[in-house]
């Protein structure tokens, strides 16, 4: 089979890719890409999970209308939310986003019960509100007991497809449960939840073949015949998968869109004191590699403003208003709990300056340089820890994802961090998602041999940092924010 869909769905948007192989070229061709976005009701935040189904399928029966006849496919999507089968493999309950409130104070909560440090020695995963962990704490005991099987929620779209239940390590490292040393579920941390090993589902590599998609589902919509590959199906490991590889140089990447994910693909984690002081964390990477990061806010600050402001602006619109905007004018600390899930994005980044007394943003371009400013100022931040926590300095900053394409901050990054950025490939997700597919087929040797492709089939550009007036005095500025 040398046709090959990438199933991609971000906390933003979802997308169907084909990639195709020619003459040592990858080409991406989209055939369906559709909006995605947590609801609130009655106080709780719930993904769609069935309409992201349904768009799987819309885009399988794009595909087959194209002529693709018979494909591998590979799904991949945001990390941590999980879905809770019965006995006979139906949902029991709506699927959380993270972003739901229920975990407020969680993880305050278990860390006066089990010992933070116990739990990061063992799992390597950064304190965040609402990892899996946290999200089963606060779910209603009951229903988890009635639970015969909790997958993720790519785990979910690959059984509705094609009837396997599994857990895929890198998107299972996410949840704060997989032990670094045991390679499988915590019996500890399992039993503090009430949970049994068996109601989650065999552990599985990227790389395998999960069967087909149903016979029934390929009658009933006309679909291809489509082989399940598992790929890395955090999307996360997927975009690492996706970036080239700069020889000779050392590199970090940024995963930029709705979250801001920078760090460095190592062969083993980093779950010492410091790094757990720093907050970093060792999800799983494809292969036996290890994605040490650390989740930076992203561009949902943006993606809340432009909500808010209308979507008449274009995310090119914000960031060309940005740039005539006057530069670190305003400054917010973007990791603050208060940016997680505000009701306003805007009015909680105008209430950050006014506390912290900056000017405060008036103008889509002022809110929009406002937040551009201050990731680009994280980012340097964070990036020097990376290099005191993995003793490597880093010489160039790789951003892909979505983000790659707003050059003002792929600049701005440039300038406050002092290295070259180079940015792109801006699908680099769908890219890695169809790296373990081309590895799978045998089109591709290994990862190794599918970055060099990506690297020559998509070209970078290059950002080269520019002299910042008073760089001092802004970075004792973003210093005094974190200590406001
Ligand atoms: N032309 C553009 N100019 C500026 N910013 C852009 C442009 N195109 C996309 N973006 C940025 O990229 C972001 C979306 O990135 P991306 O598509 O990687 O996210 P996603 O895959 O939908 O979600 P997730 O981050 O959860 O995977 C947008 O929020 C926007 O800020
Ligand atoms: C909630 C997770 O940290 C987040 O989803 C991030 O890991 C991610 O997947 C970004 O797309
Ligand atoms: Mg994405």
């Amino acid at each position: 089979m040398n046709k090959h869909i990438a199933v991609d769905i971000g906390a933003s948007s979802g997308r169907l890719v084909l990639g195709t192989l020619q003459e040592g070229k990858l080409s991406l061709e989209e055939i369906h890409r559709f909006s995605n976005g947590f609801t609130e009701r009655d106080g709780s935040c719930f993904w769609d999970i069935d309409y992201l189904f349904d768009q799987i399928i819309v885009g399988l029966r794009q595909a087959k209308a194209l002529g693709i006849t018979e494909c591998t496919l590979g799904i991949d999507t945001w990390a941590v939310d999980y879905v809770l089968l019965d006995a006979a493999g139906s949902r029991i309950k709506e699927v959380y986003a993270y972003r739901d409130r229920r975990t407020e104070g969680v993880m305050e909560e278990v860390a006066a019960i089990l010992p933070p440090d116990t739990v990061y020695a063992k799992t390597g995963i950064q304190q965040l509100t609402f990892n899996t962990l946290y999200q089963l704490y606060a779910h209603d005991r009951k229903e988890l007991a009635q639970a015969d099987q909790i997958l993720l929620v790519p785990d979910y779209l690959y059984y509705r497809l094609g009837g396997r239940k599994i857990n895929e390590v890198t998107n299972a490292s996410t949840t704060q449960l997989l032990n670094l040393q045991t390679g499988d579920f915590d019996s500890g941390l399992l039993s503090f939840l009430h949970l049994r090993r068996e109601q989650f589902a065999p552990l599985t590599a990227p790389g395998e073949s999960l069967g087909f998609v149903q016979e029934s589902l390929v009658r009933q919509y006309d679909l291809p015949r489509c082989q399940l590959i598992c790929a890395a199906t955090h999307d996360t490991a997927s975009a690492v998968l996706g970036v080239p590889v700069q020889k000779g140089r050392s590199a970090a990447y940024i995963s930029s869109g709705t979250w801001s994910l920078l760090g460095v693909e190592l062969d083993q984690p980093i779950n010492d004191p410091k790094a757990m002081a720093a907050n970093y964390t060792n999800e799983w990477g494809a292969y036996g590699t290890y994605r040490f990061l650390k989740n930076i806010m992203g561009l949902w600050l943006i993606q809340e403003v432009r909500r808010l402001v209308g979507e008449r602006y274009s995310f090119a619109e914000l960031a060309r208003l940005a740039g005539e905007a006057e530069g670190f004018r305003s400054l917010i600390p973007c990791n603050a709990p208060r940016f997680l899930n505000p009701g306003n994005m805007i009015e909680e980044i105008r209430a950050a300056c006014a506390e912290s007394g900056q000017p405060v943003p008036e103008t889509p371009g002022q809110l929009a340089r406002c937040i551009f400013d201050s990731l680009a100022l994280s980012y340097r931040s964070y990036l020097q820890e990376l290099e005191e926590l993995t003793g490597t300095a880093v010489e160039v900053l790789q951003i892909v994802g979505g983000g790659a394409n707003n050059g003002l901050l792929c600049q701005l990054t440039a300038d406050v961090a002092g290295r070259e950025v180079l940015a792109g490939p801006t699908e680099s997700t769908a890219l890695g998602n169809l790296a373990v597919q081309l590895i799978h087929a045998g089109s591709v040797a290994n990862i190794a041999e599918a970055r060099a492709i990506i690297g020559n089939s998509f070209p970078m550009a290059s950002y080269t940092p520019r002299p910042v007036p008073q760089l001092e005095e802004l970075l004792d500025r973003w210093e005094a924010l974190h200590h406001h």
